[in-house]
């Protein structure tokens, strides 16, 4: 039937869902091998993933390690039965089907099942499979992905493949916000290291937004990055800092001043001359209305943010501005399904999650004003990703602390608005958020609890993997998305490689 190398003629599986058969000790065996069962009786062809691997103390006779066998454990992926349609394995292979390793036709099918960014190869047990490049489907991507993986494992390098392609196949907008500065022009530590700035298609396919200055903007064909005192919302400090519930008070308070109103007071004038309820004084100020809301406020919850509003100010002032803002032409970068990096290098954590708050929410309101108005047309929906980078920092169980990006994970989805959650740390992430994504990227996790986390909440069932999670090498990773009807290991391209 197919040219794949016969591993054994006894196929012995005991249920549905786990198959056994032995294969020559000398076989070159692994943990994520594919193979292929043919079922000749019921004209089926099984593919299962080799997950464990054991010595056969049946046939061991003592003398040569020759005559042992080594016991096979695998767990079935899919069918294909007479009408060619690929099935979740509902049926058992019949007993003593022969076992092979993937012919090129076995390839040819699977890959029918990628879509179209690529990420990286098929890896079938240590080997990836030049042919069968691992192609996430763009359409799943708005139903959010969640990227995780412990530190030093290739998350960065994973993330600029996934912009490589994403910068080529323009099927969806994609945000990131870089501050580290590694992700435009590359590590400048490393001569070797390239940026997204090097794909061949940056010109047409991505758009950066910058805090550097003039002449390494204009060297690099960089735009300003301006965010406007009216972008900000006063509940971005829920974000930013940790508020009692006075303070949360007076956020409320000011919710229905803009920006730049609450900014010039806050910046402006002196909340010890306020009035407050007891005195009868006027305030004489520029801002009366905003005055005379607060006046009722906790005098010391109204000092505590002012001094909040003043460092927000202050870390900012590499890209706040009075009045202009980059906003809109950002989300027209991403409209036209291009990659869009904030470079923002040196930036505080606060001015990063401040900077992807405001981006955020103006993005998820265009969206969503684009399919409630109906100008979505006959056309493709508008589809975008939102990269959050430590996502625990804003999608914990702190409710509080989640703002827009739990509005978005909950959602976003029927205006096109996904996030990309990048994370080390799963088990501190909302389960709630979790239950939303249905694209798992997994690059190593050794904490038990993360891989438990990640396993309870994946679409496809991840347990009989968690030896080879937990065996993953750098670069190489587990994605269980709903656009391809199994999970798939995957050796990650190297980003610069991948340009090449
Ligand atoms: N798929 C891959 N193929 C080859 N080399 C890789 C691959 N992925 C990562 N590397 C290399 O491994 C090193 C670490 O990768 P990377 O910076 O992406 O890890 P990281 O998880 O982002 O680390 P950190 O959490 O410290 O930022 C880099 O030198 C990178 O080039």
């Amino acid at each position: 039937m197919s040219s794949g190398r016969l591993l054994d003629n006894r196929l012995t599986g005991t249920s549905v869902l786990h198959y056994v058969f032995r294969t020559p000790a000398a076989s070159p065996m692994s943990i994520g091998d594919l193979v292929v069962v043919d079922d000749q009786q019921n004209r089926a062809r099984f593919f299962a993933r080799i997950t464990g691997i054991g010595h056969d103390e049946q046939s061991c006779t003592g003398d040569s390690l020759d005559d042992t066998s080594l016991v096979i454990s695998a767990y079935p992926i899919g069918c294909i039965g007479v009408d060619g349609v690929f099935r979740r394995p509902r049926i058992m292979p019949s007993r003593y089907s022969p076992v092979r390793t993937l012919a090129p036709e076995d390839i040819t099918y699977l890959n029918r099942f990628m879509g179209e960014i690529e990420v990286g190869l098929v890896v079938s047990g240590q080997q990836p499979i030049p042919e069968l490049p691992v192609r996430i489907p763009a359409k799943v991507l708005s139903q959010h992905m969640g990227v995780f993986a412990t530190t030093g494992m290739g998350k960065s390098n994973y993330m600029k493949v996934f912009c490589a392609s994403s910068i080529s196949a323009r099927l969806f907008g994609l945000l990131i916000i870089d501050p580290h500065g590694e992700y435009a022009a590359g590590m400048s530590s490393d001569y070797e290291s390239r940026g997204l700035l090097h794909h061949h298609d940056a010109d047409t396919g991505l758009s950066v937004f910058s805090i550097q200055n003039e002449n390494v903007r204009t060297e690099l064909d960089m735009k300003q990055l301006l965010i406007s005192h009216d972008d900000m919302d006063i509940t971005d400090l829920t974000l930013l800092f940790d508020l009692l519930p006075s303070e949360r008070e007076v956020m409320n308070l000011l919710t229905p001043f803009p920006g730049h109103d609450i900014i010039d007071f806050f910046m402006n004038e002196d909340v010890e001359s306020l009035p407050s309820h007891v005195k009868t004084t006027a305030h004489i100020g520029d801002h009366q209305d905003i005055a005379q809301r607060v006046r009722s406020a906790n005098p010391d919850a109204l000092r505590v943010v002012q001094r909040q509003i003043q460092t927000l100010v202050d870390i900012s002032s590499a890209f706040l501005h009075k009045t202009t803002s980059s906003i809109p032409d950002i989300i027209e970068d991403l409209l036209a399904n291009k990659v869009v990096l904030i470079d923002i290098p040196r930036m505080s954590e606060v001015a990063e999650l401040f900077l992807l708050s405001v981006i955020s929410r103006a993005v998820l309101h265009k969206y969503k004003n684009i399919v409630q108005s109906g100008r979505a047309g006959e056309d493709e929906p508008h589809r975008v990703l939102l990269t959050i980078e430590e996502a625990q920092r804003v999608l914990s169980m702190e409710s509080e602390k989640t703002g827009i990006f739990r509005q978005i994970a909950m959602e976003g989805r029927k205006f096109g608005v996904g996030l990309c959650a990048v994370t080390q740390q799963p088990k501190n992430i909302d389960p709630r958020v979790l239950a939303q994504m249905n694209t798992f990227v997994i690059m190593g996790l050794a904490d038990r609890q993360d891989r438990e986390t990640i396993a309870s909440s994946a679409k496809h069932d991840l347990r009989v993997l968690d030896l080879e999670i937990q065996t993953l090498d750098r670069g190489d990773a587990i994605i269980s998305t709903i656009g391809i009807p199994f999970p798939v290991s995957c050796h990650v391209h190297r980003y610069e490689d991948y340009i090449e």
